[in-house]
């Protein structure tokens, strides 16, 4: 059975939980559950902090994992990745209080840096030339400097509302851009056949999110300059209609295309456009 880590709290779960689901797995009926055997689909799931998945997995004693790519790097492990996985989207930066003087890069060298991804901020610094104090933290970092432990924090910003709240300013580039990674031990090989359909069922529900099924009609000698409108995956599917003059289209278009493509595809002459929802997808 192929073994895989999933987070069992925090931001990546839920999200993670539906994606495992929707690709075709069993998941724990209960909160409590911390392993899960599914030999339907000759898989055993293993309920995990996110933190602690690249440690299991960089190991080897669990073959796959759900992550955060910023969390893998922080683990400095030897887990691979192996496919980005379209949730949990973060960025990972430096914030100082509103009226503090440090405003660059280089204005961090000899402060202290509250975090909780101490060697993702160490290696960054220690990368551009930079020696600081780093504090670790478990959460909440955002109020360590107001309580004198810290002079700036590296974190986690989705929205920015809890650096605002806590009167903290950003500066500098992000440190690292995130988001939720499928992950595999460096002895599992990137072939192995398990990986592969696993891989395969994931890419099928993020296809199945990112594209809807187009249908139009389209007068026979306009069906080319159709077709460069929208190509498809492979090719489209024509089809006669009744009536000698016009042919029926099926395709995929990205989900987030389809009203400049309607558009385009009205002016060359296509009509009866129809846009439905993929349920699944097996590319
Ligand atoms: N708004 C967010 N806050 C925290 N982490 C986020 C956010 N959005 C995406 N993430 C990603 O989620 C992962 C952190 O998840 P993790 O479960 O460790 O922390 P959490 O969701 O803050 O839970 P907790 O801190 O309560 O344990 C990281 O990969 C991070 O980039
Ligand atoms: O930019 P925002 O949308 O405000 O989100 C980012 C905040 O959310 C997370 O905190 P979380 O709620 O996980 O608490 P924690 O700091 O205790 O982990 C993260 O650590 C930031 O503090
Ligand atoms: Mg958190």
């Amino acid at each position: 059975m192929l073994r895989i880590a999933v987070p069992n709290k925090g931001m990546l779960s839920e999200p993670a939980w539906n994606m495992l689901e929707e690709a075709g797995y069993r998941l724990r009926s209960n909160p409590r559950q911390l392993v899960v055997e599914d030999p339907d689909n000759d898989v055993e799931l293993f309920y995990l902090r996110p933190l602690d998945i690249a440690v299991y997995v960089g190991r080897g004693t669990i073959d796959v994992g759900i992550t955060g790519h910023d969390l893998l790097l922080n683990s400095g492990t030897d887990a691979q990745e192996v496919m980005d996985l379209g949730f949990g989207a973060s960025t990972f930066r430096f914030a100082a209080p509103q009226e503090s003087d440090i405003r660059t890069l280089a204005d961090i060298d000899g402060k202290r840096v509250a975090t909780s991804f101490d060697k993702l901020v160490h290696d960054y610094l220690t990368g551009h030339g930079i020696t600081a104090e780093t504090i670790h933290l478990d959460g909440a970092v955002e109020s360590s400097v107001q309580l004198g432990v810290a002079d700036l924090i590296a974190d986690v910003v989705s929205t920015g509302t809890t650096l605002r709240n806590a009167g903290l300013r950003i500066f500098g580039d992000p440190i690292v851009h995130s988001e939720a990674v499928l992950i595999r031990s460096p002895r599992l090989d990137a072939d192995d056949e398990r990986l592969e359909r696993l891989e395969r069922r994931l890419q099928g529900v993020l296809t199945a999110k990112r594209y809807v099924l187009m249908d139009f009609d389209i007068p026979v000698d306009r069906i080319s300059a159709a077709v460069d409108i929208t190509p498809g995956f492979e090719s489209p599917t024509i089809s006669p209609l009744h009536d000698k003059q016009w042919s029926a289209v099926r395709v995929m278009v990205p989900k987030d295309k389809v009203n400049r493509l309607m558009d385009e595809l009205y002016e060359v002459g296509a009509r009866g456009i129809i846009v439905t929802a993929i349920q699944a997808t097996r590319m």
